[in-house]
């Protein structure tokens, strides 16, 4: 159930139901009926409904549920957008099934009604303007229960993004499979609670059109999660080397070990500039802390194969020492996460970097970029849109760059260039936090170590991560994140089954 349809691979599926024998007004029919229960799972017939119809078939399924509910005992009141007898297909026959009075398009919305938003579903092609605006403001301002049809009217299913305006439901019901606008933000707002409805469409559909994206759950990546093995040891679990800011900036690279270390690294060690050896030694003990200046010191350490991920970035720095240190790693072949200071060292110059990547194939690169990073390193190519298409983003950059792409967030998005992508939500609002991130990169470091591949073990990690802040609660500092893996971590091992004795 975690596969993320595009509306045009939704369209499809609609399609391939049908040829394998569900006619349309049968799945259509399916869909206002799923309406309808929703409604009446929490609301009596005592409350006056208001079904706002458009000219598709999300109006269709607005029909089927106004003739379900009227049936039900519920007092119904359908508006219109557009003229009856322009309504095509399902939508066509949905109407002519229902036999109470049809309104025009509505301006208010009285006290205690329940509305149901059948306006535009996955067909929305346009901003919404003119009367349809005046009833999604009417609806808004009106303070009703909202069950929206599929998605919020107003809302882009692909991308999530309000076309002009949009109708904030308190609830929504999908149909087969959730779309990337229900995840993506600001659309994961505006639909409130998303349940998905089964309307007979089958699962086998799926093999053929193979969405590329999904919700980042266990399911993406639990096959590839590290179990610690009784024969191993902490050799065989990896070894993640942390680079350092100087004095004043020890705290980003800290957090980060701690991370790396309680996601399950075998050893983690701080490459620390002289002048804060002794704050770093002081303040770590299981994470190891080893002299290191710049590019020469970092190489001097890789001359160890054992480390095999190096993270760069947190509190590193930006300039041209940063920039020479990260392509001092990129040559020594190993995998990088490359946050904070080492993207935004590389924003004049992004080319210098991916091209190197690209002469190093054995290297691997995970860039975590928030959006502010995101557009400091990849403004400048062309062929990769504006962060404020962030999917489109996110997966341009993938491929351009050939390294795996985790832009941050409340809607964390992934991609590898394999072009496959997950959205995460399961992220707290408090995990906005400083230092969040730095734990994180070292929570993806870790899983790396360990022999994870990069775009499971970032996907895992920010999953992971999300879990950890709901296990602190309100109230989180960055600090709290490493400690509350442990609990994390016991329940998704009992839920993979792994036997850890
Ligand atoms: N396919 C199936 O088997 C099933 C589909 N199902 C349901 O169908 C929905 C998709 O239906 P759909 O493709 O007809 O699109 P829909 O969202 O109704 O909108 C298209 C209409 O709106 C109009 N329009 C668009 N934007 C506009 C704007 N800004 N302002 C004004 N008008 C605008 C557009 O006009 P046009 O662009 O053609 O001029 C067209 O008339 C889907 O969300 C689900 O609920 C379920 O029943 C299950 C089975
Ligand atoms: N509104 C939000 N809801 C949930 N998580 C968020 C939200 N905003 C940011 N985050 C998460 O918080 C973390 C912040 O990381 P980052 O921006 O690198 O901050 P820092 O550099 O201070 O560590 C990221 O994991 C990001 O996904
Ligand atoms: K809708």
């Amino acid at each position: 159930m975690h596969e993320l349809l595009t509306t045009k691979e939704m369209a499809e599926a609609d399609r391939l139901a049908v040829l394998r024998g569900t006619p349309s007004i049968e799945l259509m029919e399916n869909a206002g009926r799923a309406v309808a229960d929703a409604v009446g799972a929490n609301f009596g017939t005592i409350r006056p409904v208001i079904v706002i119809a458009g000219p598709g078939n999300n109006g269709g399924d607005g029909f089927v549920a106004a003739r379900l509910l009227g049936e039900r005992g519920y007092s119904v009141d359908l508006r219109l957008l557009g003229d009856i007898s322009k309504l095509r297909g399902g939508a066509a026959t949905a109407a002519k099934r229902y036999s109470g009075p049809v309104g025009p398009m509505i301006a208010e919305i009285p006290p205690g009604a329940i509305v149901v938003d059948a306006l535009f579903g996955a067909g929305l092609t346009r901003n919404v303007d003119g009367e349809a605006a005046v009833a999604v403001s009417a609806i808004n301002n009106s303070g009703a229960h909202v069950v929206a049809v599929d998605l919020p009217s107003g809302i882009n299913g692909d991308t999530g993004a309000v076309q002009g305006t949009a109708i904030r439901a308190a609830e929504t019901v999908t149909f087969f499979r959730k779309k990337p606008g229900h995840v993506l933000l600001p659309g994961r707002i505006f639909c409130g609670m998303t349940t998905i409805a089964d309307i007979g469409i089958p699962s086998s559909v799926l093999q053929d059109i193979r969405p590329r994206l999904a919700l980042n759950q266990p399911s993406r990546w639990a096959h590839l999660f590290p179990v610690p093995r009784v024969e191993g040891h902490k050799y065989s679990r990896g070894h993640t080397l942390v680079v350092s800011g100087g004095l004043s900036s020890t705290g980003a690279a800290r957090l980060s070990a701690r991370g790396a270390l309680r996601a399950g690294a075998g050893l983690v060690t701080i490459a620390s500039p002289r002048d804060a050896l002794a704050v770093n030694a002081a303040s770590n003990l299981a994470v190891m802390v080893r002299e290191a200046e710049g590019a020469e010191g970092l190489l001097s350490l890789l001359s160890d194969r054992r480390i095999n991920t190096v993270i760069l970035g947190p509190g590193g720095g930006i300039g041209p020492q940063m920039r020479a240190t990260v392509m001092a790693a990129v040559r020594q072949d190993r995998t990088m996460i490359l946050d904070a200071d080492a993207l935004t060292s590389f924003g004049e110059k992004p080319n210098e970097l991916f091209t190197e990547l690209k002469n190093h194939p054995e290297s691997t690169a995970i860039l975590t970029p928030h959006e502010g990073e995101f557009s400091r390193i990849f403004s400048r190519m062309s062929k990769i849109p504006s962060v404020k298409q962030k999917l489109e983003a996110t997966q341009a950059a993938s491929h351009e760059t050939g390294s795996v792409i985790l832009l941050k967030g409340a809607d964390s998005i992934i991609f590898s260039p394999d072009g496959r992508g997950v959205i995460s939500e399961n992220a707290p609002p408090y995990l906005a936090t400083a230092g969040a991130g730095d734990v994180l990169a070292g929570i993806i470091a870790g899983l790396c170590a360990q022999g994870m591949p990069a775009f499971e073990a970032t996907a895992a990690g920010v999953w992971l991560h999300g879990e950890a802040a709901s296990e602190v609660g309100p109230g989180l500092i960055a600090e709290d994140l490493p400690e509350a893996l442990r609990p994390v971590y016991r329940r998704l091992y009992a839920e993979l089954g792994a036997v850890l004795s």
